[in-house]
């Protein structure tokens, strides 16, 4: 069955002297269906005549009418989807028909945007149809686009492909996050009080600070918050600000314009203006320096930022999580991050325990990674008794980081249990109960105990007597090793009373 599809316009009947482009077309080519598309009631009059001149002169041809679209005939925004819907429906229509249909557009009637949409839904696949034109002269001539010719449709369609992909893949993975409470595995009571703390949090906009030792998963906490949020829907940006060079701090948070700074070729976002509706997870909070700690309180307090090189104040809407394996109190009492902030940031403060302090967490956690790794590798490989063992005293440092990079280490050695001797662990552990010993060996004096009084004196403000006191020494023994480091170079000079 050949079918003709075409709008009809006020041109398209028997005017006065000559058939306009439709009659034109039926005259010179034999169709069994004609679909006549339009766009307004008003052309249901020249649809008509059509009809009638059909019933006459081509009495085997069907006419149908079918209204395409019900607004503005010039506005692409509108008649793409309405042309598409259409089409889609007769070709819906014409496959329950069980025959064999080959179509026609004919491109000659109706709006250049119309004009425009055919090509996008004959060249994009949409329907597999031959395309024509009419001249002045009544000449129908195909309309053939070489395939090279079309690079950028192709590619608009590959996109879209693409995106619709990607945009399915992202709700997968947004689904799965939005269990993800059940990411994080534990049943300790400390990891049961942080799962409740998500699910409170979760519902209000009041920044988060999430502290606790590297690989203790901070991040992981930062993402079911937001996950688990009205926020879900947008952006979480994560910043690294332990990760950033100083100078390029604040373009990173607030973007910058264009020709602001040497290499600003074009305007760009900051992660703030990207995170715009959503949150934006601060890492290594401690390590913000000072000029930026000003510029973020401003954000936090009203949504405000200036981009780099820009003179209008912009406004966003962002949650702030924070997280931080230092102890940014130490730091605020040193004068090292604002007070102000300090207080703007922690309204609720989720803290996480270290790897050893969750008693059967750990084998469910190694239970958890092995399962990914099973999953990974299509095997079936389960704890040993040895690895359990071990797994139970280590003290791991590196926390659960550390434990899925020994698992995976391990999991490639043959055999369908891990045992401990693949775990690269337990030299540390025999030996030295978790301190590392490097092969060269360790000058104690000289590498080891300068940090420690680094670290009392730090921790005391500078007053050697309290730091004395931390470790133990008598002040007077303490202040005289400290001037024997001093004398060899050794730093702790700024502590220096
Ligand atoms: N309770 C848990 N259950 C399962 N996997 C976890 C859990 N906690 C952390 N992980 C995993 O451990 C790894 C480290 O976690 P994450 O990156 O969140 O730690 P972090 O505290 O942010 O580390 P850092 O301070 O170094 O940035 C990630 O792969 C994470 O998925």
């Amino acid at each position: 069955m050949k079918i003709l599809l075409t709008f009809i316009g006020d041109n398209d009947r028997y005017p006065n002297e000559k058939p306009g482009a439709i009659l034109s077309i039926l005259h010179q080519r034999e169709f069994h269906k004609i679909y006549l598309l339009y766009n307004h009631e008003r052309y249901l009059k020249p649809a008509a005549d059509i009809s009638q001149y059909c019933e006459i002169h081509f009495p085997k041809l069907k006419v149908v009418c079918k209204q395409a679209l019900a607004e503005n005939p010039t506005d692409y925004n509108t008649i793409y989807p309405a042309m598409y819907k259409a089409v889609k429906e007769i070709l819906k229509k014409e496959r329950r028909a069980k025959h064999t249909v080959s179509h026609t557009v004919s491109l000659t009637s109706g709006t250049p945007a119309m004009h425009a949409c055919w090509i996008f839904l004959c060249q994009g696949g949409v329907i597999d149809a031959e395309l024509i034109q009419v001249s002045r002269e009544s000449q129908i001539s195909q309309v053939t686009f070489e395939l090279d010719d079309f690079p950028k449709i192709q590619n608009v369609n590959e996109m879209k492909v693409e995106m619709t992909k990607l945009a399915r893949e992202n709700e997968a993975l947004r689904n799965q996050l939005q269990l993800t409470h059940d990411n994080i595995i534990g049943e300790c009571p400390d990891i049961l009080n942080v799962k409740e703390q998500i699910r409170i949090f979760a519902d209000t906009d009041i920044p988060i600070f999430i502290r606790g030792q590297s690989g203790t998963g901070k991040e992981l906490v930062a993402e079911a918050i937001h996950y688990n949020s009205p926020r879900k829907e947008k952006r979480l940006i994560k910043v690294n600000c332990g990760a950033i060079p100083h100078e390029l701090f604040e373009s990173e948070f607030f973007g910058h314009k264009k020709g602001a700074f040497t290499g600003a070729v074009s305007d760009k976002p900051g992660k703030f203006r990207l995170a715009d509706g959503g949150t934006v997870f601060l890492d290594e909070i401690a390590d913000l320096p000072q000029t930026m700690q000003v510029k973020l309180l401003r954000v936090l307090e009203d949504g405000i930022f200036v981009p780099v090189g820009g003179v209008n104040e912009e406004k966003v809407n962002v949650r702030i999580i924070s997280a931080t394996n230092k102890d940014i109190r130490e730091k605020v009492r040193h004068g090292e991050f604002r007070e102000d902030l300090f207080y703007r940031l922690i309204h609720a403060e989720i803290k996480l325990p270290r790897l050893r302090d969750r008693g059967n967490d750990r084998l469910l956690i190694a239970r958890h990674i092995l399962e990914q790794l099973n999953r990974k590798y299509g095997k079936k490989k389960s704890l040993g008794k040895s690895a359990t063992a071990l797994i139970l005293k280590y003290r791991w440092p590196g926390n659960i980081r550390q434990m899925k990079s020994t698992l995976e280490t391990a999991y490639v050695f043959p055999g369908n249990k891990i045992m401990a001797e693949n775990m690269n662990l337990i030299e540390i552990e025999q030996v030295s109960d978790g301190i590392m010993i490097p092969d060269e060996g360790v000058d104690l004096n000289h590498e080891i105990l300068p940090k420690y009084y680094e670290a009392a004196l730090k921790k005391t403000g500078g007053n050697a007597e309290q730091a004395a006191k931390l470790l133990g020494l008598k002040p007077h023994t303490f202040r005289a090793r400290l001037k024997k480091l001093r004398s060899k170079d050794i730093y702790l000079t700024r502590y220096m009373e």
